[in-house]
């Protein structure tokens, strides 16, 4: 009913050269590249913003063509390397045109800081993204499901850990919000992120969980391509 997808996370990998370690994790077999935004209001941290993401893109599209590259707007699923946006900003409507142009993928905002998060869902895709919401530990997962229920999302993405810092534990109660997800909701892509690492993987395949974001278990590994393969293999264990 879903697939497993493996994204790392490169908010603990050499941001200098933030190209070279995207290139670097599709190498090892990652499905998608989430990348973290932090606006050092809604989190106690700054990441960078969609000038960074653009250049980023610039350095992934060689298999795309002149009028694809000129505009990343409609149907980049398929074209070119996924960018998955984790926006953890105080205004993530500010940021959805600035960032569909710059080549983001999917646009994953927080409930806790959307002003209207139907709406922003609808405008998300307006501009040729697919949308992804989040909630952080303390948001009750019934506000998340209330939402998906008037306006269906992409992604639902169930923190497990407090947004702001890579490194941080796996808070393995928010499993039972992934549970509760998964069961009202058979088909969608329902992620993780937060502390996940080849330790506790087997906890978010078994309550349903199939987008894996891993920061720190693969950046700071001396085989990436052993730890992607790795969780890919456990939660595609769960889903057989
Ligand atoms: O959103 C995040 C932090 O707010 C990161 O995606 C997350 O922390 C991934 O890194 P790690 O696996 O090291 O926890
Ligand atoms: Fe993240």
């Amino acid at each position: 009913a879903y697939q497993c997808k493996i994204g790392p996370s490169i908010l603990n990998s050499d941001l200098a050269r933030l190209g070279d370690e995207c290139k670097r994790m599709l190498e090892c077999g990652a499905d998608y590249l989430h990348l973290d935004v932090m606006d050092g209001h809604f989190v106690p941290n700054i990441t960078f913003g969609h000038p960074v993401v653009q250049c980023t893109r610039k350095e992934h599209q060689t298999s795309k063509t002149k009028t694809e590259l000129q505009r990343f707007k409609k149907n980049t699923m398929n074209a070119c390397v996924i960018f998955r946006l984790h926006m953890m900003v105080s205004k993530p409507e500010q940021w959805v045109k600035a960032m569909a142009e710059s080549g983001a993928n999917i646009y994953t905002f927080h409930l806790e800081a959307a002003e209207n998060a139907e709406q922003l869902i609808k405008d998300i895709r307006m501009e040729g993204m697919k949308a992804g919401c989040a909630i952080k530990p303390a948001t009750p997962v019934s506000k998340l499901l209330d939402l998906l229920y008037t306006q269906m999302a992409d992604v639902a993405l169930v923190m497990t850990v407090e947004p702001g810092f890579g490194g941080q534990s796996f808070m393995r109660p928010m499993m039972e919000k992934v549970r509760e997800l998964r069961k009202v909701h058979p088909t969608l892509d329902i992620g993780v992120d937060g502390g996940v690492g080849p330790n506790c993987i087997h906890h978010c395949a078994e309550a349903g969980a199939n987008m894996i974001v891993s920061g720190s278990a693969i950046m700071r590994s001396n085989d990436p391509r052993k730890v992607i393969t790795d969780l890919r293999n456990v939660v595609q264990e769960v889903i057989q």
